[in-house]
């Protein structure tokens, strides 16, 4: 039922299948286009209740009513059609990509009407593809320059993305208009050949380039990367990029010296943007994007997925091997991913082995699963890390020990298990961390994030309980210790 009184109170009485969630973030994703200032919402059992305050509110009122009684959602063919050429669409149904997850049938509308777009939910909702499928919408294969630009702020993410651009790229030749020229993509990474890069960079501009910011700059300021045709250009795990000093002043100069947001459409993604207000505030003030931007805020009260399942096991500082070990004879996970803490610079310059090699030769010594333990940390050489990574997607199933270099962004799907074997340092490096489970958009599977810790460190645990809004359950073991 809906109403246009004069008091601007609409129900909807059936929210199925707009879920009182999904019918609030419904509500919330046409927020910007219909200029609603103070959306204000209340839900009884099975209703719910939208005051809205101007005279859209009957329109937005009848579309939500008629989608619960035709029970449509869009497809993702449906909402690219017009924008995206037909054979990227082709390729996404061929991968199976059917199905918008929310932050792309929130965000792509927005993107395809040339805003400015701040992507902030939760890991694993699929951000890469909304923002490859804007880059796809844009570019021109037949113009040599480059076009889009990807700014990620490890090597083993931006690896992962070029393979993504690069897959939506591989049917060109189902469209002749496309025969002579594709969509090429460059990772332009730490650790990769700088010298190659400027060759093929002079000789035939790639239309997208993946980039770390390091590598980046050192092209910028010899002037080998002019970003002068740039349309479109992403900055993927903003708050990370932006919270490292190193890198920060480097991203600044990227944003407002080298090329100008008037002349390109600038999306910022991540799952965490602390203080969003202020970061949008910010935004518009330094130029960084258009006045209009848009913050697509997906599950905003629920920061990491309801898929995850928390728990915590509290033993002594030695018992904590033989815990994990016991963990991993019970959950029989198919796949994990063990976090250890960074070895600190007092510790490496005594000598000490690394807490990740230590678990490493524990696991490898006492472990009789049918899992391969592979390690990813900083230390290793690049080619070593990749190796890793490889086996890890190659593989049957694996348990990965690893610092939080593999924590942003990474997709491993197969993931089942996360075991926080030292605990994180804030609680925004927990939900990415954790993030890397539950990366199946349609599953219904539970997915396992389980803490090790030391009694003293439960109150750490606590506070990001309560930031982060999540319950962490308690398990009793017989090795505690
Ligand atoms: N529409 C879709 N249908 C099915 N699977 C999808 C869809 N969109 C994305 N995925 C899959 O969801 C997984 C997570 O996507 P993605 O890596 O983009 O997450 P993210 O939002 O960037 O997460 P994070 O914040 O952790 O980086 C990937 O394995 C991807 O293939």
């Amino acid at each position: 039922m809906a109403s246009n009184s004069a008091s601007q109170i609409l129900a909807i009485t059936k929210t199925a299948p707009y879920s009182k969630p999904r019918a609030s973030r419904f509500l919330q994703s046409r927020k910007p286009y219909l200029n609603l200032c103070c959306l204000s919402q209340k839900f009884s059992n099975d209703n719910a209740l939208f005051c809205l305050p101007n005279s859209k509110s009957f329109l937005l009122a009848k579309e939500l009513e008629e989608r619960n009684s035709n029970n449509h959602s869009p497809t993702l063919r449906e909402i690219c059609q017009d924008h995206v050429p037909g054979n990227v669409l082709r390729r996404l149904e061929e991968v199976g990509y059917l199905v918008p997850t929310d932050v792309q049938r929130e965000a792509l509308p927005v993107l395809f009407s040339g805003n400015d777009c701040i992507l902030h939910a939760q890991t694993g909702s699929g951000k890469t593809l909304t923002y490859l499928l804007l880059i796809y919408s844009q570019i021109n294969p037949k113009k040599s320059a480059v076009q889009a630009l990807i700014v990620v702020p490890t090597r083993e993410l931006g690896m992962q993305i070029t393979k993504v651009a690069r897959m939506l790229a591989a049917a060109r030749h189902m469209d002749p208009e496309l025969e002579q020229k594709s969509y090429t993509v460059m990772a332009l990474l730490d650790g990769g050949m700088l010298r190659r890069h400027k060759s093929w960079l002079k000789a035939e501009p790639p239309a997208i380039v993946v980039a770390t910011i390091g590598s980046l700059s050192q092209l910028l300021e010899k002037q080998i990367f002019k970003p002068d045709s740039l349309r479109v250009l992403v900055v993927d795990e903003v708050d990370f990029l932006f919270k490292s000093s190193k890198q920060v002043s480097s991203l600044r100069k990227l944003l407002t010296s080298y090329s100008s947001c008037n002349n390109r459409q600038t999306v910022f993604a991540s799952a965490s943007i602390l203080q969003h207000r202020r970061f949008i505030h910010d935004c518009i003030q330094q130029k960084w994007t258009k006045g209009d931007v848009v913050h697509v805020h997906v599950n905003r009260i629920m920061p990491m997925p309801a898929c995850l399942y928390h728990r915590f096991v509290i033993c002594g500082r030695k018992a904590k091997h033989q815990v994990l070990l016991s963990l991993l004879q019970s959950d029989l996970p198919e796949s994990g991913i063990i976090f250890v803490g960074e070895q600190s610079e007092k510790s490496k310059k005594s000598g000490q082995a690394s807490s990740t090699t230590v678990l490493i030769d524990f696991l490898r010594a006492s472990y009789e699963g049918p899992l391969d333990i592979l390690l990813l940390e900083e230390d290793m050489n690049f080619n070593s890390r990749a190796a890793s990574l490889t086996d890890v997607r190659k593989g049957d199933g694996y348990l990965l020990v690893s610092t939080d270099i593999v924590a942003r962004g990474i997709d491993l799907p197969e993931t089942t298990h996360i075991y926080n074997f030292d605990l994180p340092k804030t609680a925004i490096d927990y939900l990415h961390r954790a993030g890397r489970t539950g990366r199946k958009p349609f599953s219904d599977k539970k997915y396992y994030v389980t803490n090790i810790i030391l009694s003293e460190e439960r109150f750490v645990l606590q506070r990001f309980e309560n930031e982060l809004m999540f319950h962490c359950e308690e398990l009793i073991m017989e090795t505690q210790g």
